[in-house]
């Protein structure tokens, strides 16, 4: 089987919205790849912390005793219990899916009524589901899928797409090339070169977080940009015009334009940083503001899980 979905972006491109049947009922999630849970507002939150979401009813069977609870680097997070039930994305069918229906979430989630829950797409060995982990909606596909592999194209200020089992050569230029991936950590985790450390291709993460080096060097062909502490990161006015930033994945290389870079304004007329510094993470985050440049393969259709870069 093969399937397409298509993905709309919040305001600025915060993230990237799919619309997922859950039990017949429709959920607009965000598509995660730096995480490995599907969960969803439920009926078992307070109606305060629920208002304004579709909330998970509970159409599935319960498994009893199994729990969730995930954090998110960015401070915000979610826990509550689990359901089996029917998924549906883009046509393609899981039967059988962990649905982690929430009793709790933070208030970021609360706030941003558009997003009913994430599904993420990361590898199963990072599900935080006790006592016993769950597969991702992708494991539990990708057998039925023509080819074992998703593919990402999220697009500045309109709706982009994620193709199920089939790669779309209509929506990349040039070739696809592909690096190896490594799985330790439980992400899509890749080297890009002149970049230091690390990396991931990160669907559920907003901007791109490279080390202080490269942002102050990008920055510092930016006249208005500075570091404002006060916003956690370089801002800019939002009039200047930026230059574009390109990097070499494996042979190839991809150039994000520097218009997708101004991410949004903060205030005034001061505008806040697509790139920012990926110190202190750990590793950096390929997130949609490169994204959204790219064709992106996510390939289980090797021995060992791989990555495809295209420009998109
Ligand atoms: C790892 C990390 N550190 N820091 C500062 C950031 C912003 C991250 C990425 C992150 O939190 N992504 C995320 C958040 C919510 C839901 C899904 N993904």
């Amino acid at each position: 089987s093969t399937g397409s979905v298509s993905a709309s972006p919040e305001s600025y491109d915060e993230s990237y919205l799919i619309p997922v049947s859950i039990g017949g009922t429709t959920f607009h999630l965000d598509l995660d790849t730096g995480s490995s849970d599907l969960w969803v507002f439920s009926t078992q939150q307070p109606a305060s912390q629920r208002s304004g979401h579709t909330a998970y009813k509970q159409t599935g069977t319960k498994k009893s005793g199994y729990t969730w609870n995930i954090s998110y680097g960015d401070g915000s997070g979610a826990k509550g219990d689990v359901y089996v039930d029917k998924v549906v994305v883009g046509g393609v069918t899981a039967t059988s899916q962990a649905v982690e229906a929430a009793t709790s979430v933070s208030s970021s989630f609360t706030s941003d009524t558009d997003n009913d829950g994430l599904i993420g797409a990361a590898f199963s060995s990072i599900n935080t589901v006790s006592p016993q982990q769950q597969l991702t909606f992708f494991d539990n596909v990708k057998n039925s899928l023509s080819q074992k592999l998703f593919a990402a194209r999220l697009r500045y200020h309109t709706a982009g797409t994620y193709d199920y089992g089939y790669i779309d050569s209509s929506k990349y230029s040039g070739s696809i090339h592909y690096v190896p991936v490594n799985t330790a950590n439980g992400f899509w985790e890749f080297t890009a070169s002149g970049v230091s450390g690390s990396s991931i291709a990160d669907t559920g993460t907003t901007l791109l977080y490279i080390p202080d080096s490269n942002v102050d060097a990008y920055y510092a062909n930016v006249d208005s940009a500075s570091y404002d502490s006060s916003q956690g990161g370089y801002t800019f006015d939002c009039d200047e015009s930026l230059p574009d930033w390109t990097v070499t994945i494996g042979s190839g290389s991809i150039t994000v334009p520097g218009e997708y870079i101004n991410f949004a304004p903060v205030s005034g007329n001061t505008c806040f940083g697509g790139i920012q510094s990926s110190d202190g993470i750990g590793f950096n985050i390929f997130g949609d503001i490169f994204l959204k440049a790219t064709y992106t393969v996510f390939d289980q259709t090797q021995s060992s899980p791989r990555l495809g870069f295209a420009q998109g």
